[in-house]
């Protein structure tokens, strides 16, 4: 009987003793086993089930931990120490700043960064690596960066959650924000871009800025297109800038507005500056000057838009030495935010400033110093400029910058062109005796 219970009922601590009672006693055991039997199986399940729901949620943390590239305390030490000021204590120009700097991976972003940290400031870079233009060029002066101790964060400045993250880990004092979806013609071919960036992203920025503590001071980059159909020359911060040519345009615009509002509600303190037409050595593949010298040396025409009435186009073309200079007095006399807890507690700086070279140049002569310095005839192509956005000139009128700022460019787009075809050659591996390029 014993052997046949055995066989017909798991063996359980109850069901021992039910053996030994009467018939009725042992039947209530066996239900009481049963139910025990059920129990444990019940707890059994639960606990499966805890630890299932728990590693599941584990993965999923670190899935999406490593999936976002960012966060965990080794990247914090790194965001530490490349946001530490280096100056010696007691230096004469204080005590050093620590910027966050958008766009930092993109051509005046980087030329920025690695300014402060040659002059002591701390840095911290973030950007999206899109692919508008050759992402491995981005990558490239990511790794310029490195080498000079300068961490960039590959993240979108619309994810909240890292912006909150950066502001969390490190106190900045300054943030330059830099990145945009630039180009002014391009803007008819993608329009979610620029909204993307240079409205979302900019209002994503600013939210994280108005709610840091300490709230830092924000230099960021406008655009000498908002002056739009403006006739007038030279422009002058005091011009109209409601008749915007291009949706980027527009965009650049509607970010002084939005920066404005800002500034009124929260007490950051916002200095945007409108830049004249920036080339250089790591510059944008995109710009003209850029593209002409990439077509010119492998032979290939380049269309060289004219104005009305065959009227040369002509830009206030500005060295990005003149540039970096023009920021980084930006960010030394930023003023600060008066800001806390999203809160404003007095007015704080809200400044514009135009950033050129108040010497425009015409397109053509572009072409023709960069056919001298590459030594090849460019094939150009010259057609009726069409509606793109395009405006047939620029030209900055720069008292307020060298009152204010002390800008005083002083790179001419001679010697402008000659650093960066000298840059170019280098960079993508031109052989200068095959290439016949020369150093005067
Ligand atoms: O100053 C600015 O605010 C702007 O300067 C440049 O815009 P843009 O002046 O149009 O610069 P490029 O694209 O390098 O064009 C320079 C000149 O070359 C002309 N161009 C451009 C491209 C081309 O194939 N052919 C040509 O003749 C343009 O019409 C323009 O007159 C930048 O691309 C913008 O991001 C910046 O905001």
């Amino acid at each position: 009987m014993r052997v046949l219970e055995d066989e017909l009922f798991p063996s359980t601590p109850g069901k021992v003793k039910v053996e030994r009672a009467g018939t009725m006693s042992r039947h209530l055991h066996r239900c009481f086993a049963s139910t025990g039997t059920m129990f444990l199986w019940a707890l059994f399940l639960v606990a499966m089930t805890a630890t299932y729901l728990s590693v599941h949620s584990f993965v999923d943390t670190s899935s999406r931990y490593f999936a976002a590239s960012w966060g965990g305390l080794h990247w914090e030490r790194q965001i530490r120490a490349s946001a530490s000021p280096r100056r010696p204590p007691g230096s004469a120009e204080g005590a050093g700043l620590s910027v966050l700097v958008t766009g930092a991976a993109g051509f005046v972003g980087t030329h920025c960064a690695l300014a402060l940290r040659r002059r002591g400031d701390g840095v911290v870079g973030i950007d999206n690596f899109n692919s508008y233009y050759d992402p491995s060029l981005k990558k490239a002066r990511r790794a310029l960066l490195g080498s000079h101790g300068v961490f960039v964060v590959e993240g979108d400045i619309n994810d909240g959650r890292l912006l909150a993250k950066l502001f969390d880990v490190v106190p900045f004092t300054h943030v330059l924000h830099l990145a945009a979806q630039a180009g002014v013609r391009y803007a008819m071919e993608n329009p979610a871009s620029y909204v993307h960036s240079n409205i979302a992203g900019l209002v994503s920025l600013l939210e994280a800025c108005k709610d840091a503590d300490p709230q830092p001071a924000i230099v960021w980059a406008s655009s000498s297109s908002v002056y739009g159909l403006n006739e007038r020359v030279p422009f002058s911060e005091a011009h109209r800038t409601d008749q915007p040519a291009s949706l980027y345009a527009a965009t650049k615009k509607a970010g002084e507005e939005i920066t404005h509002t800002y500034n009124h509600i929260y007490g950051l303190s916002v200095t945007g500056l409108r830049f004249f037409t920036v080339y250089g050595p790591w510059g944008r593949p995109d710009m003209a000057y850029f593209s002409f010298t990439r077509n010119i040396l492998q032979g290939k025409p380049i269309t060289v838009y004219r104005g009305r009435d065959h009227v040369d186009l002509a830009r206030d073309f500005t060295y990005i030495d003149d540039i970096v200079r023009g920021c980084l007095a930006s960010l030394d006399t930023a003023g600060r935010s008066t800001g806390t807890g999203g809160k404003k507690r007095g007015p704080a700086p809200y400044r514009i400033f135009n950033l050129g070279n108040t010497s425009p140049v015409t397109v053509p002569t572009l072409v023709s110093i960069l056919e001298r310095y590459l030594r090849v005839k460019a094939r150009k192509n010259v057609v009726e400029m069409p509606g793109n956005g395009d405006v047939p000139y620029t030209h900055a009128n720069i008292s307020l910058a060298r009152e204010q700022l002390g800008y005083k460019p002083t790179t001419s787009l001679e010697m402008g062109l000659k650093k960066f075809v000298r840059w170019y050659l280098s960079y993508y591996g031109y052989n200068r005796g095959t290439h016949t390029f020369r150093n005067s």
